[in-house]
């Protein structure tokens, strides 16, 4: 076993002094904890694994934070101080959406996801006192690998802090070399997509020693010996010429034997082996982080900030425009308003004064007077006046002949 731990000491280019170096380095320069995403197959040992990570770093007086990303796992057994079962209810995920498991985790970390801010936020608090941040996912590894909600947890965190991803193998079942080479294809495909440093955790090293694995790794005519004496179909045609798996596991495509990608490391989480050789290997990473991986993040965090910049600069544009519009329109709306209030109030004033002239009207009607009945009344006046004439014309004609 130890010499298993030296094996990966030497792959990783480490040397005590170099670390000790580095960890200066993190504790006085960088007061950034360093983010740990532990990925793997089902049964591979992760949870085990971050248990045993978490007991070591709490043995050391420098407690993790530890995050809890497995919805529907059913005991979480190391102190986490994030659980995603808190927030989801996976189950309920499943009733509610009429999903299956794989469907109910998936959309169970989308939830979370949306919430990731506020993770960030506490992480923010917490930043200064601890040293390390441990993430554990979920067992269907393409949920968190291959999902939305894994990229944009992922690239959170590692767009404000030294972030590794840690692949945790399990030793005694990639001592096939057709299992191993699609295990190292997965690890792979996972480097590409999260261009994060990387470090294979070869768990279980007290089933199986992990050095097969890495003589594998550096040494591709030692891994088609082993691949030639499978006698398996699928090994025959990993054989073949023109098999894919074979030509990506050529040393110039894969990046296996390259230091500066991968380091490996053989643990076991079961007897604690190997585990002071994976946090040399995690601030080795984290030095990488720094170096080569920061600059990218650092745009692709302040692409982010500009985008979501100029999304808020545009949503105050359109805001102020509509809210100037709508006073245009309200103001518009008001004149408007006014003078169809004004037009109907001189309507309704005709109106109210039309009731008026009805008033009169009905006054006329009340009195049953009628233009007919004025001109009859007037004709009667007429006819009168002209008896009063013809009485008096008659009166001054019979007084005088007397007189005379
Ligand atoms: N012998 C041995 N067994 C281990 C070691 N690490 C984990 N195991 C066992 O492997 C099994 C799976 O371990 P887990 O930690 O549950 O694995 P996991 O990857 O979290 O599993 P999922 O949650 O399904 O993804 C358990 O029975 C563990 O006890 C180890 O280092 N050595």
């Amino acid at each position: 076993m130890a010499a298993a731990s030296e094996e990966s000491v030497k792959l990783d280019g480490n040397d005590k002094t170099a670390n000790a170096t580095s960890q200066q380095t993190h504790t006085t320069q960088n007061k950034k904890p360093i983010c740990v995403i532990v990925l793997g197959m089902a049964g591979s040992g992760k949870t085990t694994f971050v248990q045993r990570i978490t007991a070591h770093l709490h043995t050391h007086k420098t407690p993790p934070y530890v995050i809890n990303l497995d919805p529907a796992v059913h005991e979480v057994p190391f102190p986490a101080n994030i659980d995603i079962r808190d927030t989801v209810n996976y189950k309920e995920v499943m009733k509610q959406y009429s999903l299956g498991p794989n469907g109910g985790i998936v959309t169970s970390l989308n939830l979370f996801a949306t919430r990731f801010d506020q993770v960030m936020g506490f992480l923010e608090k917490r930043s200064q006192q601890c040293k390390h941040v441990l993430l554990d996912t979920p067992g269907q590894i393409e949920v968190f690998t291959w999902s939305a909600s894994g990229s944009i947890i992922t690239e959170t965190l590692a767009s404000s802090m030294p972030t590794v991803v840690v692949y945790v193998m399990d030793t005694a079942r990639n001592v096939n070399p057709v299992t191993f080479m699609s295990n190292m294809l997965y690890a792979c495909s996972i480097l590409y997509k999260t261009k994060l440093p990387f470090v294979v955790v070869m768990n279980k090293t007290d089933i199986v020693d992990h050095r097969f694995a890495v003589e594998w790794m550096t040494d591709f005519e030692a891994f088609q010996e082993a691949l030639e004496q499978e006698t398996s179909y699928v090994s025959n045609l990993t054989v073949h010429e023109s098999h894919p798996g074979r030509v990506l596991l050529q040393p110039h495509v894969l990046p296996l034997q390259s230091r500066s990608y991968l380091i490996c490391v053989g643990v076991s989480a079961v007897t604690g082996a190997g585990i002071p050789e994976f946090f040399d290997a995690i601030d080795k990473a984290a030095e990488e982080y720094e170096r080569d991986y920061k600059p990218a993040y650092e745009r692709l965090r302040k692409e982010r900030e500009d985008t979501v910049l100029a999304e808020q600069e545009a949503q105050l544009k359109k805001l102020s425009v509509d809210v100037g519009a709508g006073d245009t329109l309200s103001l518009d709306a008001k004149a408007s308003l006014l003078s169809s209030q004004v037009t109907s109030s001189h309507k309704s004033s005709a109106m109210y004064l039309t009731p008026g002239a009805g008033d009169n009207d009905d006054s006329d009607s009340d009195t049953g007077c009628t233009q007919d009945d004025e001109d009859l009344e007037e004709k009667k006046e007429y006819e009168s006046f002209k008896r009063f004439l013809v009485r008096e014309k008659a009166k001054g004609k019979s007084s005088k002949p007397a007189d005379t």
